[in-house]
């Protein structure tokens, strides 16, 4: 189980050394919410803040995408130092356009599923995409509480991917925590993103490691 520490959840006064610490925390990418208060209702970081806080580490920076025209900002995104880029199935964008937009800039692109989209709106887009990213809470806010009920869904599109030979990772993102890892992991998700459990957490690189061995048990 890979694990990618949300950055919201940190000390934005210290947004870098937050990533140097994650980094030696043992975090395997830094996960980055961009919220444009449009497409969900709050505001967080664009791109120049990400190309701010790229030097200081070498881990895959996981850009989550929570705005409405995706497709405008991809390569303003790949410029800034992004390795992964996710954008939501639901936004204004096309999305065969955006998936090819950016895996022209040499990035790997995955696909966003908010709770109420069923699995089968990523279906058509597999045999392209580098990740699914289910989301287990309604996206906009850190803190919530995880839903059970999404696992199902990474269920249905590892099936679906074993189905037609696919390789594509899963991540969950929203309410993971001791408690829930485990419910992900067994429905198969591949890459856990945390924030509150990381970062409110005492000892950071205690709560990782105690993620992934509760994961991988
Ligand atoms: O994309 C989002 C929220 O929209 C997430 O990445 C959250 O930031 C995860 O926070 P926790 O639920 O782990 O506190
Ligand atoms: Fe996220």
């Amino acid at each position: 189980m890979k694990i990618a520490p949300s950055l919201l959840s940190c000390d934005f006064a210290k947004m870098g050394e937050e990533i140097e610490k994650m980094d030696k925390c043992g975090a395997d990418y830094m996960h980055l919410d961009v919220m444009d208060a449009h497409f969900v209702p709050n505001l967080t970081f664009g791109a120049p803040v990400i190309k701010a806080v790229r030097s200081y580490t070498e881990k895959p920076f996981d850009v989550h995408l929570m705005i409405s025209e995706p497709l405008k900002y991809i390569d303003d995104f790949a410029k800034a130092g992004a390795d992964i880029i996710t954008f939501h199935a639901e936004s204004d964008s096309d999305i065969s356009k955006t998936i090819d937009k950016i895996t022209e800039n040499g990035i790997k692109p995955g696909l966003v599923i908010k709770p109420n989209t069923p699995a089968s709106a990523v279906f058509p887009y597999l045999d392209k995409l580098f990740m699914v990213l289910v989301m287990t809470v309604e996206p906009g806010f850190g803190g919530q509480s995880f839903m059970a009920d999404m696992l199902p869904k990474v269920q249905e599109i590892k099936a679906e991917c074993a189905k037609r030979g696919l390789d594509v990772l899963i991540e969950a993102d929203g309410g993971i925590s001791t408690s829930t890892i485990k419910q992900a992991a067994d429905a198969g998700v591949d890459v856990c993103v945390a924030g509150t459990a990381v970062f409110k957490a005492e000892d950071s690189a205690k709560a990782i490691a105690e993620l992934k061995a509760i994961a991988e048990k």
